[in-house]
């Protein structure tokens, strides 16, 4: 059984995490999503949909076996736990896969790193479904 680990904020779905999240099962043949904590997302605007609601959705998605809040400090407990042979990053992440790989190894942690393209559609990203929201439905006053 070869468990595969997919990372994210996943705010408001689009296709690109639906890309994401297939293009990771694909590697193995059980995926573990981990959901960041709303506290833990300060590399760009707070999520507009809550942790637990963004977990549920996860959860639903056809590729998903298994979605779980991330631990709220240390983002390694949940990979001691499931133990992956794969942990994917998606394009956009800021975690550098050569970091993660020494972060892996100096904890003793097998899983091998694995960068997912981009998928390339209309409207495949959180905030620029936000800025749609909003420039459609509350243009700036004349
Ligand atoms: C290996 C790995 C483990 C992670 N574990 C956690 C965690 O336990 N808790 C958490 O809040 N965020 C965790 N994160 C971070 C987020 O899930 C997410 O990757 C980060 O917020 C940036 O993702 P974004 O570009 O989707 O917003 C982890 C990220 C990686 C790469
Ligand atoms: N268009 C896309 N193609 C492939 N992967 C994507 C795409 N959009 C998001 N992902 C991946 O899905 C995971 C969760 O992404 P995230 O929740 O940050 O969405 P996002 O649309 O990139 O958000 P934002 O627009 O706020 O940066 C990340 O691994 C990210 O790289």
């Amino acid at each position: 059984m070869r468990r595969i680990v997919a990372t994210g904020t996943f705010d408001i779905l689009h296709p690109g995490h639906l890309f994401y999240l297939a293009e990771s099962k694909r590697l193995g043949d059980e995926l573990h999503v981990i959901v960041a904590r709303d506290a833990n997302v300060r590399h760009k605007p707070a999520p507009i949909i809550p942790e637990e609601q963004r977990c549920a959705m996860v959860q639903a998605l056809k590729p998903v076996d298994h979605a779980r809040l991330g631990d709220p400090v240390d983002i390694f407990a949940p990979i001691r736990e499931i133990d992956p042979d794969v942990i994917t990053l998606g394009f956009n992440q800021y975690f550098r896969e050569g970091d993660l790989r020494e972060a892996l190894r100096e904890r003793g942690l097998r899983a091998e790193v694995v960068r997912i393209g981009r998928y390339d559609g209309l409207l495949a990203s959180s905030s620029q479904i936000v800025g749609r929201i909003l420039s459609e439905r509350c243009p700036p006053s004349p």
